[in-house]
């Protein structure tokens, strides 16, 4: 679904050249696949998943999804953020509704997909409300909803839930994996920063390192549901603290190998 073939990407840096971010970069994700992307921070987690996004092009090497090389944006991936982007003067039915009036789609069909979405993501009480009266939650679930109304074949997820409290985080990640069986046949990228979350989660966990490289590539073979605190998942999660441990001292080296642009 995903191909990354030598994608390189590097940004501006302080006036003094350009510091390369993602080098070489080769990896391929199956249709269907739920990926977690762990790493140090400012790794290139969130430059990989702009990359896919079509908000970022790389600098050289190719990347293309569903075979077609990305060149912008397009409705074929949707993007969840930290901080879910609603717009505050439109209800909570006019956001999910929005994504699919800009696809020419009629409107009553919207309004009728729109709402099956707020239903799935336990929002058909909320219908009518305006961003400021949800919780952090619940906003989040509208992102959800309006991402998963668009029935993206790609779902790319940026942290999504680490700004919500353990309670609402767990329960929105058992209904991510809910609506996924039954809703859902997207492939998913998501990062994170939680070792638990990606062992919760993935089908496969990516660990990247100095300039995104990737530093381990680890299928994850439980079936779900998976428990949270079964010895398979505590020794997951051990391991991956160790690869994480092994990485932390990386990143500022890359501040020193500076190109010229
Ligand atoms: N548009 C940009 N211009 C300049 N530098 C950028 C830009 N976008 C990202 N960077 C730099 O690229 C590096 C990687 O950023 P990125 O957000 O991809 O890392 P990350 O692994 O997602 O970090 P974190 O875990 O802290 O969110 C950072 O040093 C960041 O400052």
């Amino acid at each position: 679904m995903i191909v990354f073939d030598k994608v390189t990407r590097s940004f501006p840096h302080n006036g003094q050249g350009r510091v390369t971010i993602l080098d070489n970069l080769s990896f391929s994700v199956p249709r269907g696949e739920f990926l977690c992307i762990l790493g140090p921070s400012g790794c290139g987690k969130t430059t990989l998943l702009n990359l896919i996004a079509g908000f970022l092009m790389p600098d050289s090497g190719t990347l293309s999804v569903r075979n077609t090389a990305v060149t912008a944006p397009g409705p074929d991936r949707a993007m969840v953020f930290q901080e879910p982007t609603l717009f505050p003067w439109l209800t909570v039915l006019q956001n999910v509704m929005f994504g699919l009036r800009r696809q020419g789609i009629t409107r009553s069909s919207c309004r009728k997909q729109a709402l099956h979405h707020l239903e799935i993501t336990g929002l058909a009480h909320a219908v009518g409300e305006y961003p400021f009266a949800l919780s952090g939650g619940m906003r989040q679930r509208v992102a959800i909803a309006r991402v998963l109304a668009l029935n993206p074949d790609v779902l790319l997820m940026d942290e999504p839930f680490s700004a919500l409290d353990a309670n609402t985080r767990e329960r929105l990640q058992d209904e991510l994996l809910a609506l996924r069986t039954t809703h859902s046949r997207a492939t998913i990228v998501y990062v994170t920063h939680s070792v638990s979350e990606a062992a919760y989660l993935a089908d496969r966990i990516i660990i990247l390192g100095d300039r995104g490289n990737i530093a381990r590539d680890i299928s994850v073979t439980a079936p779900h549901p998976r428990e949270r605190s079964s010895a398979e998942t505590l020794e997951l999660k051990t391991l991956l603290r160790t690869y994480l441990g092994e990485l932390c001292s990386c990143i500022p080296s890359r501040r020193k190998q500076l190109r010229p642009s």
